[in-house]
């Protein structure tokens, strides 16, 4: 992790990587956008001092005629005019190519943000609780950072341009009252300096606050969420919290806000004073005849241009500081680079032939941490239907991760037709994949889409799609819906009415077994491929629904691979095998009838499992293993 990401800009060199950084992202976004916007930013950075000593010439020969210098007054009027229509005009132009830039950043930042985040093949960064801050991090700064370094440094170039502008023409007046100027501007910026740096540190302790108090809007907004925090009353709870942590900032701003105003209304007083000196002392001096009313007037000019330029820039300075930091979770995501090793020349991944091999696989989350997988050994050979149980937590799903390399084991290989996993490119071993999974994805698109999703290739083929409802026993209840394969499954977005006149309809939803005869719908248009994985596939159908459900899945394995896991030992009970799987580890394997006979883990918990089912009057007079055959088959 870089010191960015740890919260603070490094040095002076990762500080300048960083404005690299962001100067290369605005440069790729639109050159032209990028080059107008920084010369609308010199020439506004010039105009103060060219009006100045417009205004000052002009003055001078209204004051002393033809003996004084400098151009014709009508010129100097022309001139002074332009300039000051550039003035008035330019800011309005500037704000347009800004927000044009902008534009360019978003798309640019965005593709790079998510293209690098999918190009992550695995699961574990998906997984792990730091990571996902930095990408909340990374995604806040893709937003506004690189824009706003951007628009930061051509605002300090334009100050800075104004400052020296000013001083300049100042001292072709009187390089004793360019040093008054100076000094005059002096004590506010030194307490802005120290100023926006605290600002920086405040900011900085108050982003955990912010993201907590960030947790708790989305919280209460949450669609999900909203049951339970009715239900369990946690509304009130989690306003309270919320507006907890908004006034912890709000006390910790307004006092850094009163320590602000303490330390610049005696400096900024101050600076007015030497100013005003100045002034006096000038116009003493003006009577005299030692200066003109136009110096009189570049004096003004500059003292007021150069305070407010600096104090604007020191502005700046903080803002893009603050930029910088949030860029660097932003940079420290775009170059994670990958999290699973992809060969350079990848194995190629043929059609299953033979088999599946799980050989002494050791795996946990985290290093330190248990054990889940512990010296798994199974073979799924090509062609045969795969149980596997086990209770709550025993490893199976992660069983079913590393099988899609997802994950790679600790310890230990799984190989494809004896090839190694590392060995395969991720994407080509997971085209020959489908799956359900237990937390399968309820998408905000149509029913079509929902089910197309399976095979982008086929999404826009019907009859496929409709072929895979009917698989999954879903084409019926699809069927039903108003507008069927068309229907909208939102409650996020809004569907066009049937006229297609523009007038928007609410998008639907479904019941959770609705939803997920939909996902086993998409995993059957994946036609044609060599493994399918039932990761709890049924565990929301009611009993009519999972009963036909296996059957159809049944007869659809038939001769293919599969690996099927649930929790209702009656859905599995027809498999080729049955592996029980216990802390990590496998306990039992073979044939129903055959673990049955063995007695152990599995066949105590078929036992139980039937017993619910059992009619108690009826179960009292019928024997153990006749019952709990017929019944596991519920
Ligand atoms: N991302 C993760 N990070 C850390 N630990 C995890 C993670 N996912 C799962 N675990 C742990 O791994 C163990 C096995 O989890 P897994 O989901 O594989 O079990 P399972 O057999 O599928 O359980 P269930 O039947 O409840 O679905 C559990 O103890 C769980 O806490």
């Amino acid at each position: 992790m870089s010191a960015a990401g740890r919260g603070r800009v490094g040095g002076a060199r990762e500080l300048l990587g960083r404005t690299a950084e962001a100067l290369a992202l605005t440069w790729r976004s639109g050159p032209l956008s990028c080059l107008s916007y920084a010369l609308l930013a010199v020439v506004q950075g010039l105009l103060p001092a060219g009006i100045a000593l417009l205004t000052k010439w002009l003055l001078d020969r209204i004051q002393h005629g033809s003996a004084a210098a400098g151009p014709e007054p009508m010129s100097l009027v022309a001139g002074l005019g332009a300039l000051t229509t550039l003035y008035a005009l330019l800011p309005a132009l500037s704000e347009y190519a800004r927000s044009r830039l902008q534009r360019g950043i978003l798309l640019v930042v965005q593709d790079r943000l998510y293209g690098t985040v999918n190009g992550f093949t695995g699961m574990a960064r998906f997984e792990t609780p730091s990571f996902l801050d930095r990408l909340r991090l990374a995604q806040e700064a893709a937003f506004s950072a690189p824009e706003r370094i951007t628009t930061s440094l051509f605002a300090i170039v334009q100050q800075l341009l104004t400052v020296a502008g000013l001083i300049a023409v100042l001292f072709t007046v009187s390089p004793l009252m360019t040093l008054v100027t100076v000094a005059a501007a002096l004590p506010v910026l030194l307490v802005e300096v120290a100023l926006s740096r605290e600002r920086a540190r405040v900011m900085f302790s108050l982003s955990a606050r912010n993201r907590r108090q960030l947790f708790y809007q989305r919280m209460l907004l949450d669609l999900a969420a909203v049951k339970e925090i009715r239900l369990f009353g946690l509304g009130g709870f989690l306003l309270r919290r919320m507006n907890e942590e908004t006034s912890l900032i709000n006390a910790a701003e307004e006092q850094l806000d009163r320590r602000s105003l303490l330390r610049q209304t005696p400096l900024t007083a101050l600076g007015t004073l030497i100013a005003a000196g100045g002034l006096a002392w000038m116009i003493m001096a003006a009577v005299r005849g030692e200066f003109t009313v136009g110096d009189v007037s570049a004096f003004i000019a500059s003292v007021a241009g150069v305070q407010g330029a600096l104090v604007a820039l020191l502005l700046q300075c903080t803002g893009a500081y603050h930029s910088l930091l949030l860029l660097g979770h932003f940079t420290d995501v775009t170059t994670a680079g990958p999290d699973l090793p992809v060969p350079a020349a990848p194995a190629p991944t043929a059609p299953l032939r033979s088999a599946i091999a799980f050989e002494d696989v050791w795996f946990r989350y985290d290093e330190g941490g248990p054990w889940v997988l512990r010296g798994v050994t199974l073979t799924i050979p090509a062609g045969s239907s795969v149980a596997l149980v086990g209770l709550n937590g025993a490893g199976k799903s992660t069983l079913v991760k590393l099988l899609c390399r997802l994950y790679d084991p600790d310890r230990g290989t799984v190989r494809w037709d004896g090839v190694d996993l590392r060995d395969m490119d991720p994407a080509r071993l997971r085209d020959r994949i489908s799956a359900v999974f237990q937390d399968y994805v309820e998408y905000d698109f149509s029913v079509a889409d929902n089910i197309g999703l399976g095979d982008l290739e086929h999404r826009e083929d019907l009859a496929r799609i409709v072929a895979a409802a009917e698989r999954a026993g879903a084409h019926e209840l699809v069927s039903a819906l108003p507008r069927g394969y068309g229907t909208l499954l939102s409650r996020i977005f809004a569907d066009e009415d049937e006229g297609g006149n523009g007038a928007e309809t609410t998008g639907m939803t479904l019941s959770g077994g609705q939803w997920q005869r939909l996902a086993l719908a998409r995993a059957m248009m994946r036609e044609g491929r060599d493994l399918l994985i039932l990761d709890e596939p049924s565990a929301g159908l009611d009993a009519a629904a999972e009963e036909r459900t296996h059957e159809r899945l049944r007869a659809y394995r038939e001769g293919a691979t599969s690996l099927l896991i649930s929790h209702r030992l009656g859905a599995v009970r027809r498999a080729d095998a049955i592996v029980v799987l216990d802390g990590g580890r496998i306990t039992e394997s073979g044939t129903h009838a055959e673990l049955m006979r063995e007695g152990g883990v599995y066949a105590g918990l078929f036992t139980t499992q039937a017993a619910g089912y059992r009619d108690t009057g009826s179960a009292q007079s019928t024997k153990t293993t006749r019952t709990t055959e017929d019944a596991g088959q519920c």
